[in-house]
């Protein structure tokens, strides 16, 4: 497998504050990469970084084989998190003007942008103004515009912002489309629900720092599963079952019949915990075996809730920086 991006040791300082701190990770050729942390974790200082946008204070930076990604900036697609195409102009002539950017003959561009807007189901919104669009539909579009030039590489700062659920489906299709294609992906979000779906690994940010990189399977796998059980039932008699760490009474009925709630510990199977219930003869009426899901690692792996805004305010010095 080839590295398509390599980041070792990489921090970014904005005066006193470090908002990246010796971060490093890699992505392999045409695989798709979720970069994922709360806001304010540091993902789009890092994208920055990779784009050439900005300089990192420290560490190394390869993309697509360079030291620096405005040598290869024509090979990369950018989706920034601030968007906003030119309001009066038809999405043919939005996407094809980005194209031209980036080296693709003008007519070849509309011709593109006609075929990837009628695959994506808005040929018949071609011809309206972009101003006219419907928020998913705009950000459709600038996905489109940010790929026209068929890059080898795609950056997608937060793509699923402000999207309603059909539209970020029709997204999520079309990032699995870019890489079906042979186009390397990385892209962030602060909702664990997009990687769990479209990544073959992740790389888990938590102010600043690098909490976890590998599958998404893996990354669940250091997360605890959960064994709910209701039934008069005791905390110690389900404490006794194998592989269970910890129990926590859910609720009491007072009759004797209480749910709860227990965690399997490193590498007990709840499975295992159900049989020995069911073959001592325990007063097990209903069961509930939870997986966790990569939201439930995250918070493990970090201490902290991918769904808050880790933002230290910059202050106006250091915003101009
Ligand atoms: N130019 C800047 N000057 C000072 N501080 C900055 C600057 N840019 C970002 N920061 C701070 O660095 C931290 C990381 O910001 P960054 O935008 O990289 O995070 P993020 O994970 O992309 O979050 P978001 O999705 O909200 O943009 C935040 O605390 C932010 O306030």
């Amino acid at each position: 497998m080839t590295a398509a991006l390599t980041l070792e040791g990489v921090s970014k300082r904005y005066g006193e504050f470090q908002a990246v701190r010796d971060l490093s990770f890699q992505v392999q050729k045409g695989a798709i990469c979720g970069f994922l942390g709360p806001n304010g974790a540091g993902k789009t200082s890092t994208i920055r970084m990779i784009l050439g946008l900005q300089p990192a204070t420290a560490g190394r930076i390869e993309i697509l084989g360079a030291d620096d990604g405005r040598k290869v900036r024509d090979r990369i697609g950018f989706l920034p998190e601030e968007r906003g195409l030119y309001k009066k102009m038809t999405p043919v002539d939005a996407i094809a003007f980005f194209g031209a950017l980036k080296g693709v003959p003008l007519n070849e561009g509309r011709k593109r942008a006609k075929e990837m807007l009628e695959a994506q189901g808005l040929g018949g919104s071609s011809r309206k103004k972009m101003k006219e669009l419907s928020k998913g539909m705009a950000q459709k579009v600038q996905l489109i515009a940010s790929v026209v030039h068929r890059p080898e590489f795609v950056i997608l700062d937060e793509p699923f912002s402000g999207l309603d659920p059909v539209n970020q489906q029709g997204l999520e299709k079309m990032i699995r489309g870019l890489a079906a294609d042979g186009a390397t992906v990385l892209f962030s979000t602060h909702v664990m629900q997009h990687a769990e779906r479209l990544c073959d690994r992740v790389v888990l940010l938590a102010r600043g720092q690098k909490a976890f990189e590998g599958t998404v399977e893996e990354a669940r796998s250091t997360s605890r599963r959960f064994l709910e059980l209701e039934g008069a039932i005791s905390p110690d008699q389900v404490a006794s079952l194998p592989g269970v760490s910890e129990v926590e009474i859910v609720s009491d009925h007072g009759d004797g019949v209480r749910v709860l709630k227990a965690a399997m510990g490193q590498g007990g199977r709840g499975q295992e915990a159900l049989k020995a219930a069911f073959l001592g003869g325990l007063d097990v009426r209903r069961f509930d075996l939870r997986e966790p899901s990569l939201h439930d690692a995250f918070i493990d792996l970090t201490g902290v809730r991918p769904d808050v805004d880790q933002s230290v305010k910059p202050t106006g010095q250091e915003a101009a920086r």
